[in-house]
């Protein structure tokens, strides 16, 4: 059987991962996570997904049997693309277009055993309730909104924005799972492989 390997620094994919009892081993595949001129969001999340995983295998010292995942997650409202904010003003400015409507989050994954890379994006609609700008602000002070797109978290404190969630909520952390088990059953890596029948 493949043995996998998880192309990610982030903590929220990891335990999404887990969460599915399939063993993996953490990689890091750095990328440069810059849109390029007139990329539609899909494109973007698909090329980042395609390039953390490619990175990664291309990291392995022994690549033979082995599937290497990525993912990209992005917000995206009124047609812009939002990554993690830069700093406080870029979050606020991010909350406060969120803010009484709803956005898109798109998460990408891709699977590569070096012979071929298969790709899949999975996209969510998040509706937010009002926000001030004095939460906006106290939220940036939590110190959650500096590593997620979009300046929020929707399993931490930022889920008390969220008045609806049409779509995947595991996408929205950052991994789709039942998206995720469905692109490794098919590079020969079931996820029920280390339940027992009792
Ligand atoms: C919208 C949203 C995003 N996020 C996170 C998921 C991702 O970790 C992050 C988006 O940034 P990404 O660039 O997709 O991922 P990353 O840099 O954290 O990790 P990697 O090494 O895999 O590239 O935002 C949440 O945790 N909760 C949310 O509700």
């Amino acid at each position: 059987m493949n043995s996998l390997y998880l192309a990610s620094g982030s903590p929220r994919r990891r335990e999404l991962l887990t969460q599915i009892g399939v063993p993996f081993t953490v990689v890091s595949a750095a990328i440069d996570e810059t849109p390029l001129t007139n990329e539609s969001a899909v494109a973007y999340v698909e090329r980042l997904a395609r390039g953390k995983a490619l990175a990664g295998f291309a990291a392995l010292d022994h690549p033979l049997g082995a599937c290497v995942l990525g993912a990209d997650t992005a917000v995206i409202v009124d047609g812009q693309i939002l990554g993690k904010p830069v700093d406080q003003a870029d979050a606020l400015a991010m909350l406060m277009a969120l803010s009484g409507r709803e956005h898109e989050v798109l998460t990408a994954i891709a699977l590569t055993d070096g012979q071929r890379c298969e790709t899949q994006c999975v996209s969510s609609r998040v509706r937010f309730c009002g926000i001030t700008v004095e939460q906006a602000t106290a939220y940036w002070h939590s110190g959650e909104p500096q590593d997620k797109a979009g300046g929020y978290a929707i399993q931490g404190l930022g889920s008390v924005f969220v008045a609806g969630l049409n779509g995947s909520y595991s996408a929205v952390v950052g991994l789709p799972v039942c998206e995720t088990a469905q692109l490794l059953d098919q590079f020969g890596i079931p996820c029920w492989q280390n339940l027992t029948v009792r």
